[in-house]
């Protein structure tokens, strides 16, 4: 059977979030899934309703989302990526269906970002392996 993935990709530093995108298909397509659909969104705080539409279509095994949140003036990135990330996971359990997370943050600085775009290939690989595994 192949597998089947969802993409919510963040817009917000899309220079880095754009390679993180190619790297996951690149790495799906090694990995014989399929990316059957893909939703931008702005950043990764907007994540959680994309996710949602994806866990709730039966044509998609797993989702995979893809982003990267770096730091500011203030601890805005924690809230972020914090919340974010608990979303993410909560939205697996709901809908009983893989979620993972290639997102790296927070207290991230734009070079330990561009270190970290393979995150999106640590999110593919999880995604397949708890499909064929659960
Ligand atoms: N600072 C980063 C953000 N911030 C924006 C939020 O994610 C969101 O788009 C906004 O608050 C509107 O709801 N997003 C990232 O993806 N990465 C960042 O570093
Ligand atoms: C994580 C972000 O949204 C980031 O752009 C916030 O920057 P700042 O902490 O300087 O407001």
């Amino acid at each position: 059977m192949t597998i089947s993935l969802g993409f919510v990709v963040a817009e917000f530093n899309r220079d880095l979030t754009y390679q993180m995108e190619l790297l996951g298909r690149e790495h799906a397509e090694f990995l014989g899934a399929t990316v059957k659909e893909t939703i931008l969104v702005p950043g990764v705080f907007d994540m959680p309703l994309a996710i949602k539409k994806l866990c709730q279509r039966e044509d998609i095994d797993a989702v995979v989302t893809i982003g990267s949140v770096i730091e500011g003036e203030t601890d805005h990135d924690q809230v972020v990526m914090q919340h974010a990330a608990r979303k993410i996971m909560d939205l697996s359990l709901e809908f009983n269906k893989p979620v993972t997370l290639g997102i790296p943050g927070p207290g991230m600085t734009r070079m330990a970002a561009h270190e970290r775009v393979d995150y999106a290939k640590r999110a593919v690989e999880a995604a397949v392996k708890l499909v064929r595994r659960l």
